[in-house]
């Protein structure tokens, strides 16, 4: 096991009080493994991404559980060692990924570095001739247009496209152990998503890096995950193989998120989309937060949150298999 969440809580501190986010949220991952996480807008995702690297904002605050890496509690470590892990250990590629980049040195720069951290890891010499032959391979790999160029700018040079790009070749260059990308091709045309979908499958061959892929788009992450997990209002809903949740989802959520894709159904005719919006944080719902906008619906979904169950393999929260 690569990666252990155990109960993590996570809240934000607000001027009118803390705002849980995440409840009880546990999940692992294995070395090499690919899982997908969705939910719609504010499900939580980048909160639970944040919080595996620990790069959270100023106002969050941990309430409880243990995210294990290779054995030890991020949680509990002190910033030195965080540092060590992050780059070879954990990289993150950013929904925003112009945090993830220097503003002060050209991309070339930025790229070497990450290869150089990769090689020392690797026990490797590296000369400048061979470094540079690589970074342009990895710049052409991810169809960055015009290489050799490229690598000579600053990241404000660069169009948002470009930048998210150039920081998914950094995760290229420094084949981390675990990888987790927040909504990476956001930015980017589809037969450009289609290549970094491409190129993260190869890592993880190559390099058994297991991969956390967050998006909004459930038919991008069946193209590349091996699991499925589903957030609603910072909790999991539900966490199964890729293939089983898609073609038999149990939760009316996931139902509700699968039917509204069309690609996945290819039942254009039925195509709807889930009624009503995801709860404020402020005003949770009673009983299931689901419960409000679930179509299956019943009185005790109105009355008592559901813990987890395992089905079939699976884990769901939902009274229909209590
Ligand atoms: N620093 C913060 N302080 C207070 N609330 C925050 C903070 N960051 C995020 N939130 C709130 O936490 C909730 C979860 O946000 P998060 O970004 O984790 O969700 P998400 O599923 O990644 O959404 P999206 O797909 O829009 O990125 C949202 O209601 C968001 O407004």
């Amino acid at each position: 096991m690569l990666l252990q969440i155990k109960d993590l809580t996570v809240s934000y501190k607000l001027p009118i009080g803390k705002v849980k986010i995440l409840d009880n949220v546990s999940m692992n991952i294995d070395k090499g493994e690919i899982v997908g996480i969705v939910g719609e807008s504010g499900s939580g995702k980048s909160t639970l991404g944040h919080s595996i690297i620990r790069l959270t904002p100023p106002n969050t605050v941990f309430d409880g559980g243990e995210i294990i890496f290779d054995g030890k509690d991020i949680l509990k470590m002190k910033e030195v060692e965080l540092r060590q892990i992050r780059g070879t250990g954990i990289f993150m590629v950013f929904q925003n990924p112009l945090n993830s980049l220097n503003p002060v040195k050209i991309i070339k720069q930025q790229l070497l570095e990450a290869l150089k951290v990769r090689a020392e890891r690797d026990g490797k010499e590296i000369d400048d001739k061979e470094a540079e032959e690589i970074i342009i391979n990895t710049v052409k790999d991810v169809r960055l247009p015009d290489p050799k160029e490229i690598i000579k700018k600053y990241p404000h040079q660069l169009s948002g496209g470009q930048i998210q790009r150039v920081v998914i070749a950094m995760a290229l260059l420094l084949r981390p152990k675990l990888l987790i990308a927040d909504e990476p091709t956001s930015a980017l045309d589809v037969t450009i998503q289609a290549q970094v979908v491409k190129l993260f499958k190869q890592l993880r061959e190559e390099e058994g890096t297991a991969i956390i892929f967050i998006s909004h788009d459930i038919s991008l992450v069946y193209a590349i995950a091996d699991r499925l997990v589903v957030l609603y209002a910072g909790r999991l809903m539900e966490d199964g193989k890729i293939d089983d949740v898609i073609k038999n989802p149990l939760h009316p959520y996931t139902q509700g998120l699968i039917s509204s894709i069309p690609n996945i159904t290819k039942k254009e005719g039925e195509l709807k989309a889930i009624e009503g919006n995801p709860p404020s944080f402020l005003i949770l719902p009673k009983g299931c937060k689901f419960s409000p906008r679930c179509p299956k619906v019943m009185q005790v979904c109105k009355e008592k949150d559901p813990e987890i169950i395992e089905k079939d393999g699976r884990k769901v929260r939902c009274w229909l298999y209590d």
